[in-house]
């Protein structure tokens, strides 16, 4: 596993930030980590990177305690809040950057152009990060933590500041990282691009893990389908309950809730028998927002 959480726990004299959380992430997997303000996403990150100890529990990046020099070479951190040398140019910002990480100059006089390119700052990097609007200054943050291709990319709300545009760059940012081999650790609220991103997500709230899986696992289950027809008799109410949950029924209109997308097939199939004419049979999906939503208002 290239991430590794198992039971990190953080007590501050006056709040409790995390509470035994664990999960783990594979290489190559982009792993999303989702929860309210304070949840205690931050103070998780700051473990696994080793920049604060936990009260209890192991954070293990690439198998190794996060203090070791060898695995902090191999990591990326774009920060939520970051404060860079505004006073240096994008390439100054990043060649310094690039030799703190051990980069030589051959290699950075090759890479800089690259990721400027790749976070669309290409005209802008002689100019100093102190004129660059907030967008700007995120996307160098994201070029600093890609920089020397390291194995793991931790992105800390990474398009808060972005235009649309600039969200889908990172998205695509995110699947090269991904097509490599990069293991990407996001931590987002816009849980739309999550769910074009991610692989696996982990929700947490006060502190606590709420649930852990891939979106395909988080949502099963929650695929609902509108019927538009006409004459719909108890009949075919009573067939179609034999495998699907009837949450309304009129004459013309009914909702279902199935398990799979093979039973939208099985809905025609029965509205056919029942010589019922088909206007709609449409499959409205639940979002990660409404899985997200419904998690924290049971709570
Ligand atoms: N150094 C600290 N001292 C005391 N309490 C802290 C400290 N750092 C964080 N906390 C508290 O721990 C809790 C979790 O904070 P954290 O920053 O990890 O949340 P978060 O999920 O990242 O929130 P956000 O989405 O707003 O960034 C909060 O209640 C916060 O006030």
């Amino acid at each position: 596993m290239d991430i590794e959480a198992t039971h990190l726990h953080k007590a501050y004299p006056r709040k409790v930030a995390v509470q035994d959380i664990s999960f783990s992430v594979a290489q190559g997997e982009v792993f999303g980590f989702l929860g309210p303000n304070g949840a205690g996403k931050t103070t998780t990150i700051k473990m696994l990177l080793g920049l604060i100890s936990p009260t209890r529990g192991t954070p293990k990046l690439l198998g190794q305690t996060p203090d070791s020099l060898e695995v902090k070479r191999q990591v990326g951190f774009l920060p939520e809040l970051f404060r860079f040398h505004d006073w240096l140019s994008g390439k100054d910002l990043l060649r310094w950057h690039g030799r703190l990480c051990g980069m030589t100059e051959q290699e950075l006089d090759r890479r800089i152009p690259e990721v400027l390119d790749q976070v669309g700052l290409s005209q802008h990097g002689d100019r100093k990060v102190k004129g660059y609007s907030k967008g700007m200054q995120q996307r160098v943050g994201l070029a600093q933590a890609i920089l020397h291709k390291p194995r793991i990319v931790f992105l800390d709300e990474p398009t808060s500041a972005l235009d649309p545009l600039g969200r889908r760059q990172v998205r695509n940012i995110i699947h090269h990282l991904q097509e490599q081999g990069t293991t990407v650790f996001l931590n987002s609220h816009l849980l739309s691009e999550v769910e074009l991103t991610c692989d696996r997500v982990c929700i947490v709230q006060n502190g606590q893990v709420l649930r852990t899986g891939s979106l395909q696992e988080l949502l099963k289950g929650t695929l609902e389908v509108e019927i538009l027809s006409e004459k719909m008799t108890e009949d075919l109410k009573a067939e179609l309950q034999s495998f699907a949950e009837v949450l309304d029924f009129t004459w013309n209109t009914a909702h279902l809730r199935v398990s799979d997308e093979k039973d939208i097939a099985r809905i025609a199939e029965v509205l056919f028998k029942h010589r019922c004419p088909i206007y709609g049979l449409t499959p409205q999906k639940r979002t990660l927002e409404d899985l997200y939503v419904s998690l924290m208002e049971a709570r």
